[in-house]
């Protein structure tokens, strides 16, 4: 067992702050004696619940549960990991932190749990990120893409790819260390084929992390357009609930009203916004500078326009202003009074009333695809901007040394290039930096 990073115990309330039914404390440590004698006065049994009574120090009793003890390295840390389980309310539970403070723990970090499993091997950084992803997992297919990620699926991606780049590159120092040895062993030995599928392999996770990163983080999308074309009702349709304010008076929504919703278990934060006019209302005004700046933030804009008038010269007015490349969905509002026939025209183009539900569902399609969701697939495991960054700079390095191929020193160069930033994802080298980062976001307790 190591004793090289941490020779401190750490302690902390794991289950959520308030009242529970039960709650736990979690102690990890090198040595967790004090903390064990103090407590509970005699020995525990590895990994069995012990119905035990948990005492202060001066004998008397904080609460009665079950304690559990794992002795390291088969823990969730690697350390010595000591639980108790006592009723959950807010009090309780800081009196036994308390206690196993008062016994030579200190307060745990957030995210520090999860970072000594890290340390101690128990997960690579991808696994350890999908624990906090799996915590926040804003639907039900976010939470199974977190828990394969926590399994090792995408780590195990990576692995692959980083021993097939291994394998090439020891191909190469050979050639290179051997000067009898030309590019035409290289050419022999199927290099150029070994890089092409290296690079297709590469492609094909980019595109699974892609779709794990839309499950982690969702999509921002913006509703603008003039007052009273029915954003606020397209909002409420699409949450299924009121929650934008409707009424025929335009000018009726002043701040932005946000809502998360899902699509195939796509998180989609939807954002009304007022609807843009010139107007000397201030607070109407103020909304208006709002409904901007939610636009900035946006993935993707839905422009509501009323059937009745088409794409009036105001509009064209607000299509020159969006920045040029978001993309936007514009939406014709309304067709229950005109009687036309819902659904998709073309790419960017919906038909629909927000009053009468038709048209919802092939507008909902067409936010998903622009979304860049190809459906709810098995496979998916959960992925974070970082990751995504990492392949495609990986993928870069590949494309560097398809161009290097008759240069050696070169090619075996983008080569390690590749594997190094490969091996960013599960944080084979990883700085202090990197990883305050990314335990810093968790929560206490984790
Ligand atoms: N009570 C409790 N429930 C919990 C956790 C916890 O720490 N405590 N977890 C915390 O996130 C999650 C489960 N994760 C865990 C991961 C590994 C080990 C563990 O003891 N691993 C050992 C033994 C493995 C085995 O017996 O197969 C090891 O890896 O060596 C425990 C919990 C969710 N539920
Ligand atoms: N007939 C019909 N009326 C609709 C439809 N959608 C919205 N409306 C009506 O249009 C009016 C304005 O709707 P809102 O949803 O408040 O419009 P808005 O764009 O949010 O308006 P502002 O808050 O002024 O920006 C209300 O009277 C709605 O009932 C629709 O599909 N068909
Ligand atoms: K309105």
């Amino acid at each position: 067992m190591t004793l090289l990073y941490h020779p401190d115990t750490i302690a902390a309330i794991a289950t959520a702050p308030g009242r529970g039914g039960v709650g736990v404390i979690r102690v990890s440590g090198q040595d967790l004696s004090a903390i064990v004698a103090g407590l509970i006065g005699r020995a525990l049994t590895p990994r069995h619940a012990h119905f035990a009574k948990f005492k202060d120090e001066d004998g008397s009793v904080i609460d009665e549960g079950l304690a559990l003890y794992f002795p390291g390295p088969n823990s969730f840390t690697g350390e010595h990991v000591l639980e108790l389980q006592g009723h959950g309310g807010p009090v309780v539970m800081r009196m036994l932190l308390a206690r196993c403070v008062a016994l030579g723990a200190r307060h745990a970090e957030p995210g520090e749990f999860t970072k000594r499993a890290f340390l101690n091997s128990k997960l690579d950084l991808a696994q350890a990120e999908a624990v906090a992803d799996l915590i926040d997992a804003q639907s039900e297919a976010a939470a199974r893409s977190a828990l394969k990620s926590l399994d090792g699926a995408f780590s195990r991606e990576i692995n692959t790819l980083v021993e097939e780049l291994i394998n090439l590159r020891m191909l190469v120092e050979a050639t290179i260390d051997f000067p009898e040895e030309d590019i035409d062993f290289l050419e022999a030995a199927n290099a150029r084929g070994r890089l092409n599928e290296l690079q297709a392999q590469l492609a094909r996770v980019l595109a699974t992390a892609s779709q794990g990163r839309l499950l982690r983080e969702g999509m921002h999308v913006v509703l603008i357009g003039q007052p009273n074309v029915g954003k606020s009702s397209l909002m409420n349709a699409l949450a299924g609930e009121e929650i934008a304010i409707v009424t025929d008076i335009a000018g009726t929504t002043r701040d932005t009203v946000r809502e998360l919703i899902q699509l195939d278990g796509v998180p989609l934060h939807i954002i009304d916004t007022a609807g843009l006019r010139e107007t000397t209302d201030t607070v109407e005004q103020i909304g208006i500078e709002r409904t901007w700046r939610a636009v900035d933030k946006a993935d993707l804009a839905l422009l509501l326009l009323d059937s009745r008038e088409g794409v009036t010269p105001h509009d064209e007015a607000i299509l020159e202003r969006l920045p040029p490349a978001l993309p936007v969905l514009r939406v014709f509002n309304k067709i229950d009074l005109t009687g036309e026939t819902a659904g998709v025209v073309g790419e960017t183009e919906v038909h629909v009333s927000a009053q009468s539900g038709s048209g919802l569902d092939e507008l909902r399609t067409r936010l998903l695809h622009m979304a860049g969701w190809h459906g709810a697939n098995e496979g998916v495991f959960i992925a974070r901007e970082r990751h995504l960054d990492a392949i495609r700079r990986a993928a870069e390095h590949l494309i560097n040394a398809g161009h290097a191929f008759h240069a050696l020193e070169l090619f075996a160069e983008e080569l390690r290039l590749a594997q190094v930033t490969l091996n960013e994802i599960t944080g084979e080298f990883s700085s202090d930096d990197l990883l305050g980062v990314i335990f810093s976001r968790f929560c206490i307790g984790k």
